[in-house]
């Protein structure tokens, strides 16, 4: 298995909200040098299927926060909401910043001279800002700090977002601000652009003049680095480097093409002002022939996912397939064949783990479904969020047990039913139907089906729609709708575990399973 993350970091998490905080931010930004970014390699194999390759930001880190800094109440209560705000509160103080901890990514010393950060007059001790005339930060707005509605009520009441907003617990205002103005504004034509270095993935926003826009590029050189540009429609480009000097590059490069395309409506440039990544993980399963879910295979995709649920920098994961033509055959089987009761108990308490935490999983999870996708294939791909096929018809996706001769257990059942609806897998289910993309794509079983070359690419786009959605409201609403379906199954772990193996350990079931084995084996021949 491959995991690839990739990423750029950006040093602003607060956005502007109107044309008046834009202007104060630029002019904090005006005096912070970011940190510059370069791309060393750092591989560390991992016994069995498991490599993880990373590509890592150069830089340095945020010291822990000052005397008087995030509330204890708030570490307490959200770290992540914590963590961000020492960051971005020694940002804009232009505080030494030290190493990070070993094991984790390392950043090292910035080449660029730093400038202090001199204080605003608007900048109130804590960091807090109070906008000319608005008389109230958006933290003063009740329930703003817990919920991206009230935020919106604030920003339509005309609060300003002040530093203090970067208390709220919910990810990036870019992302509140992408979500509140321009889910229905879309370019009216599409924007391609593409170079050596990047290539646009999505501009969203509109063309009017005076109207924020976002561009969501792929990084070449970062196969699965996201990179968001923001801008307003009209302003000087130029002025882009100042403000991410160490995208510089990037920026510049992204800056002609999609710019000029968006320029339409609204004159000869666009400014970039804001520049935004995301931490993507590819994960690649690698088990060949066909990604069979062996014990090991299980068990370092429990690992991986729990690693990248832990660090915080990462909010989602592309999982895709390193065999070609197969996404994963599902269940190794050889690993319940002949096999004693004992070790069908481990492997399925595996299987079980892996599919709570998937299920359950923080990260936005999407499946690039880039081969066949059978039985257990398909259950890795339900648990994710979002499902992208390659349209070939060989590859084909279903719950096809019942045609082995064995049951899906209910945790399967209702993961089935929560994706295509009761009676669809009624009759999936009990016909053990494997869909070819069309019919998947129609029945619900899938989200896009795109042209082979097209998978990686698409999962990435629909990953960047996923991400701009605030992750503590996202987050929330995946509790919501699959909290009762893992609930059932944790309640009844054991005898789940205990009806699988009584079940795979009968003489019949045994020697179905043998001739099935036997069956793939000789079709090989
Ligand atoms: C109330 C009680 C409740 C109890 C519940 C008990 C039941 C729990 C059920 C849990 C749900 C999940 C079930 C499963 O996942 S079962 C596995 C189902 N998988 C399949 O049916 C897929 C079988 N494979 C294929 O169809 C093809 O291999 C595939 C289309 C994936 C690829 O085709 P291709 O032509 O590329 O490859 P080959 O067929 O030639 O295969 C190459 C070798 O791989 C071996 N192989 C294939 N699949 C498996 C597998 N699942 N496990 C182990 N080995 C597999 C195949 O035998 C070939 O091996 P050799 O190289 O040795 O010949």
């Amino acid at each position: 298995m491959d995991l690839i993350h990739c990423c750029v970091r950006w040093p602003w998490k607060n956005f502007p909200t109107s044309k008046t905080s834009l202007f104060q931010k630029e002019e904090r930004l005006r005096h912070y040098n970011p940190l510059p970014l370069t791309v060393p390699a750092f591989s560390n194999r991992m016994p069995a299927q498991c490599v993880f390759s990373r590509i890592e930001g150069k830089g340095k880190r945020s010291p822990p926060p000052p005397p008087g800094g995030a509330p204890a109440k708030l570490a307490a209560a959200s770290p992540v909401a914590s963590r961000k705000w020492r960051s971005s509160a020694h940002a804009l103080r232009g505080a030494p910043r030290r190493a990070q901890t070993p094991g984790s990514v390392t950043y090292v010393q910035s080449n660029l001279p730093r400038r202090p950060v001199p204080r605003s007059p608007r900048l109130r001790p804590g960091g807090a800002a109070r906008a000319p005339g608005a008389g109230r930060t958006a933290r003063s707005h009740p329930g703003a700090a817990t919920c991206p509605f009230s935020a919106k009520m604030a920003l339509a009441s005309g609060v300003r977002f002040a530093p203090r907003a970067l208390l709220r617990p919910w990810s990036s205002p870019v992302e509140l601000f992408h979500h509140d103005r321009y889910r229905h504004h879309e370019p009216p034509a599409p924007v391609h652009y593409e170079d050596k270095h990047v290539s646009v993935v999505k501009v969203w926003g509109g063309t009017e003049p005076s109207r924020y826009f976002l561009i969501t590029a792929r990084i070449h050189k970062w196969p699965s680095g996201i990179l968001r540009l923001g801008g307003i429609n009209g302003d000087d480009i130029s002025e882009a480097p100042r403000v991410c000097p160490w995208a510089r590059r990037w920026v510049q490069t992204a800056s002609a093409g999609p710019a000029a395309a968006l320029s339409t409506g609204a004159g000869p440039s666009l400014p970039l002002f804001l520049l935004l990544a995301e931490w993507v993980a590819v994960m690649k399963l690698r088990n060949p022939p066909v990604n069979a879910l062996s014990l090991e295979l299980l068990t370092e995709l429990v690992i991986s996912l729990e690693k990248l649920e832990n660090d915080k920098t990462f909010r989602g994961i592309i999982l895709t397939s390193d065999c070609p033509r197969v996404f994963c055959a599902g269940l190794d089987l050889t690993e319940i064949c002949g096999r004693n009761p004992a070790h069908c108990a481990e492997y399925w308490k595996a299987m079980q783990e892996l599919w709570l935490r998937m299920y359950l999983s923080s990260l936005v999870l999407v499946a690039a479904i880039n081969g066949a996708c059978p039985a257990g294939g398909c259950i890795i791909a339900l648990s994710c969020d979002c499902r992208v096929l390659a349209d070939n018809p060989k590859y084909r996706i279903g719950l096809n047990e019942t045609l082995l001769g064995i049951i899906a257990p209910f945790w399967l059942k209702d993961t089935y039913v929560n994706t295509i609806g009761h009676r669809a897998s009624e009759q999936a289910l009990q016909l053990g139907s494997l869909f070819p993309p069309a019919e998947a794509l129609q029945v619900g079983l899938v989200d896009q089906v795109v042209p082979e070359d097209q998978v990686q690419s698409t999962a990435l786009s629909e990953m960047a729609r996923w991400l701009a959605v605030p992750d503590h409201a996202r987050q929330l609403t995946k509790n919501m709708m699959r909290k009762a379906t893992a609930d059932r199954l944790l309640r009844q772990r054991d005898a789940d575990t205990q009806n699988f193996v009584s079940f795979v350990c009968r003489d019949s079931i045994q020697k179905s399973l043998q001739a099935y084995l036997e069956k793939l084996r000789q079709r090989k021949g």
